[in-house]
Parts: structure tokens; C-alpha cells; sequence
């Protein structure tokens, strides 16, 4: 008998008081993976409305079997980071798709905060070549990782399947074709860990809308926040372990579809207010197209899915006037949800 998330199985919100919280519709993998019509049309709606759902994995071997993985690698995440900066940076490969970030890369959750998170970045490529450059840590752990990624690009694809099914796609204009194995792309798994601080410059991961295509999120605590466009706040969501993962459509997918689909501008942040009082950990992987896909940006420019990637890596670390006065950061979503 899978195991049923409950209301009151579900973590309490550490900031005390009334949270505001994201309404999202919540899928079922298991209709997908059979192609329910009724399933596929609601997740049509939620990829228009909010871009953000949550999937229920409780109901399929795929589902159930990425929820283990997923403990497991959540295991490898607290004893990878905490190790000293030192021997992690030997894994820094100074790349946007490989290895370690430390914290501070980035712009943060506020004007003049740098980011509070590190990474850890596995990419498809390199995890299906075994690469001798994957991180000394990820390869005694290969087979873990092997079976999490495969397990997570077949659920990413699943949906983009479904996508295309909804969306009457044929032939070459159907998702999948801009996804095909074998191809150049910057898929990837990405293990974040906001370690706990008190008072310094550091604050959370800055609002974003993802860069790929579709994004599988695994997170176990608070502190995801979604900008809500019928109330322009940021609204937090509830974190559901052991059962959902969060799913959000990144630019890349938005603009394939000619933007008929959305993606949702989110943002990190210590639910405790200014500090992160526990040290938080959340996984994502990246389904992202094709390098040499081109496609028509927030501004209307044509661009390819390699070069997005890269201008906006690099957009999440200009200053934040700067970010304010493109598009990229969000992805053009802000003249739609109104401003973050
Ligand atoms: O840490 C999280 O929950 C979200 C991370 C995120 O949005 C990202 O890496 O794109
Ligand atoms: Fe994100």
C-alpha cells in the first residue's frame, strides 16, 4: 500500500503565524503514464494558469521508485556539504553545468544580498558517458545516480509527451523532437543546499524563472515562494515529502509553445524572516532542449536554447539594477504576472 501524504503529516511552517500559501493544482503521474484524457487536460490548465503543480508520485513504480532515490540522495547531499569549502571547491569547474558553486555567486533574495545557497551540478551527458570529470563523490555513488536521473528524465519527458499530446502537436513540432538523446543539451541534475546563517550578506536564491524546459523539485522544508498574480504577493509552497514533487515549465518550454504555456517566477527565502535557522536542502532536475534549438525570447529575439542558458547565468550574476531592466531574469513573466 503506497504511503498517503496527509495534511497533518505535512511539515509545520517554522515562521509561525498565518503563511500564505500558493494554491496548485496537484497531478496525478500514474493518469499520465496511461494518457487519462481528463489528467492530460488538467495539466494542460496548469501549465497555462501557474506553470507550478505538484505531481503525485505515490501512485506508480516510476513515482514510487524516485521517491526512494530521492532519501538516498538526500543522504549523499548532507555529508557532500559537509565537507570543508576547501575540498569542495576541487570539484569547482568554474561551468554553469558542471560541479560545485559556492555560496555567494549570485544575486540574492534582496538588493545587496549575494545568494545563500551551493550547488552540486551533475550533467545527463556526463552521467550517462560515466565521465572520469563527474565529481570523486557522484561516481562512488554512480549507480544511485544513475538510477535518480534516469528515473527523473522519463517522468520530464512523460510530461512533455503529455504537452505535446494536449496541445495537438504533430511531426517535428511535437516537444519531444527538441529533446532527442543523443543530442547537446544542458540537462542536469542540480543538489542545492542553503546552509544555515545568521545576519551576514547571504539571503536566499533571487526570483527566477527556470531556464529549461521542464523542472522536477524535490524539497522536504520551507522556503519556495511563488509571485501570485491575483494577489501580486509572494505566496510559499507548502512542501509535501515523501508523495509530490513540484514541477515548474521553464522559459525554453514557454517559448516552444509559442508562449501559450507559462512559467511561474519563484524565488527562495528563510521562512524565519532574514536567516536561514536550518541548514535546507532541494534537489531539481533540469530537462532542458536541445543546444541548437532556436526560439523567440521574452523580447521577441531569436535565440538559441545554448545561448539562453548561458546569458542568463550569467544574468543571475549582474547587479541587480541591471536585472531589473531586462526581461531575462524572468523571463519576460513579469509583464504578464505584473512585478515581482
Ligand atoms: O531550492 C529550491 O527549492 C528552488 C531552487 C530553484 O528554484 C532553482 O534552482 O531554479
Ligand atoms: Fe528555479
Amino acid at each position: 500500500m503506497p504511503i498517503k501524504t496527509t495534511v497533518e503529516t505535512l511539515p509545520p511552517f517554522p515562521g509561525g503565524g498565518d503563511v500564505d500559501i500558493a494554491p496548485l493544482e496537484t497531478i496525478d503521474l500514474a493518469r499520465l503514464l496511461v494518457r487519462d484524457p481528463a489528467e492530460v487536460t488538467k495539466l494542460l490548465k496548469a501549465c497555462i494558469k501557474h506553470g507550478f503543480f505538484y505531481l503525485d508520485l505515490q501512485t506508480s513504480d516510476v513515482g514510487r521508485k524516485i521517491m526512494k532515490d530521492e532519501q538516498e540522495v538526500l543522504r549523499f547531499m548532507e555529508t557532500y556539504f559537509a565537507q570543508s569549502l576547501e575540498k569542495k571547491m576541487l570539484d569547482d569547474r568554474q561551468s554553469f553545468l558542471h560541479g560545485f558553486k559556492p555560496v555567494g555567486t549570485f544575486t540574492g533574495a534582496k538588493s545587496d544580498y549575494k545568494d545563500c545557497y551551493e550547488t552540486l551540478k551533475v550533467a545527463r551527458a556526463e552521467m550517462l558517458e560515466k565521465s572520469r570529470k563527474l565529481p570523486e563523490d557522484v561516481k562512488r555513488a554512480i549507480e544511485l545516480f544513475e538510477s535518480f536521473m534516469t528515473g527523473s528524465h522519463s517522468i520530464n519527458f512523460t510530461l512533455l509527451e503529455c504537452l505535446s499530446d494536449a496541445l495537438g502537436l504533430i511531426g517535428a513540432n511535437r516537444f519531444e523532437e527538441s529533446h532527442r538523446d543523443g543530442q547537446e543539451t544542458n540537462t542536469c541534475l542540480v543538489m542545492l543546499h542553503y546552509p544555515k546563517s545568521e545576519g551576514d550578506q547571504n539571503l536566499g536564491h533571487n526570483k527566477h524563472t527556470d531556464i529549461g524546459s521542464i523542472t522536477l523539485l524535490f524539497s522536504e522544508q520551507w522556503g519556495l515562494q511563488v509571485f501570485a498574480p491575483e494577489t501580486q504577493t509572494w505566496k510559499f509552497i507548502q512542501p509535501r515529502p515523501h508523495g509530490h514533487a513540484t514541477i515548474n515549465v521553464g522559459d525554453s518550454l514557454r517559448f516552444l509553445s509559442g508562449k501559450k504555456l507559462n512559467s511561474c517566477v519563484h524565488r527562495v527565502i528563510p521562512p524565519t524572516g532574514d536567516s536561514q535557522l536550518e541548514d535546507r536542502y532541494s534537489i531539481a532536475y533540469f530537462l532542458r532542449p536541445e543546444n541548437d534549438i532556436r526560439y523567440e525570447d521574452a523580447d521577441g529575439k531569436k535565440v538559441s536554447a545554448a545561448q539562453w542558458h548561458d546569458d542568463k547565468y550569467i544574468m543571475f550574476g549582474t547587479e541587480y539594477d541591471k536585472q531589473e531592466r531586462s526581461t531575462m531574469l524572468t523571463g519576460g513573466m513579469e509583464m504578464i504576472l505584473g512585478k515581482a
